[in-house]
């Protein structure tokens, strides 16, 4: 008998809710071609295989927005499957040590409280980790 095994690809990401002094959140909006395009995320990026999680988040920040961070807690993990893949997000509580942030590999980038970031369009996955923000603000 001939098994059959369909593998996907299986991402695996450092994601970061960088919070600043005035308690606000930064996003960022991904770039209008390729996956998930024009929607809004958490800024992060896929784990390298020399490196923890912490050292992912702090390093894609630094690559992405051209600011420092101090990588804290694991907020959650969630894996979820898309059409053609599966991610796991491994969410890290971080806080805006220095440096302007600058949209070097996106669109834009937004400070906002949880209240206004439910009127931004996510990707399906981030649902979870929005509905957990707000569990945990005050
Ligand atoms: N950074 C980040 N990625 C997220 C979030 N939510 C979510 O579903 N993702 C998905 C989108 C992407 O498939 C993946 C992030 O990977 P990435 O931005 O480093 O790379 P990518 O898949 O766009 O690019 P590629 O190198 O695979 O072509 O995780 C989020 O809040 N932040
Ligand atoms: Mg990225």
């Amino acid at each position: 008998m001939t098994e059959i095994v369909c593998t996907v690809p299986h991402k695996k990401i450092g994601v970061a809710v960088i919070r600043n002094q005035q308690g606000k959140i930064l996003i960022d909006r991904r770039r209008s071609q390729g996956d998930m395009a024009g929607l809004w995320e958490f800024p992060g990026g896929k784990v390298e295989p020399a490196e923890t999680v912490q050292e992912c988040i702090a390093r894609e920040i630094k690559e992405e927005l051209g600011i420092e961070i101090a990588v804290g807690d694991r907020l959650m993990t969630i894996t979820h499957r898309y059409p053609n893949f599966d991610v796991t997000l491994f969410v890290h509580d971080c806080e805006h040590l220095s440096g302007e942030p600058q949209p070097i590999e996106c669109e834009e980038i937004h400070w906002v409280s949880v209240t206004e970031m439910k009127q931004y369009p996510f990707p399906e996955a981030n649902q979870q980790i929005i509905a957990m923000l707000e569990k945990i603000k005050n």
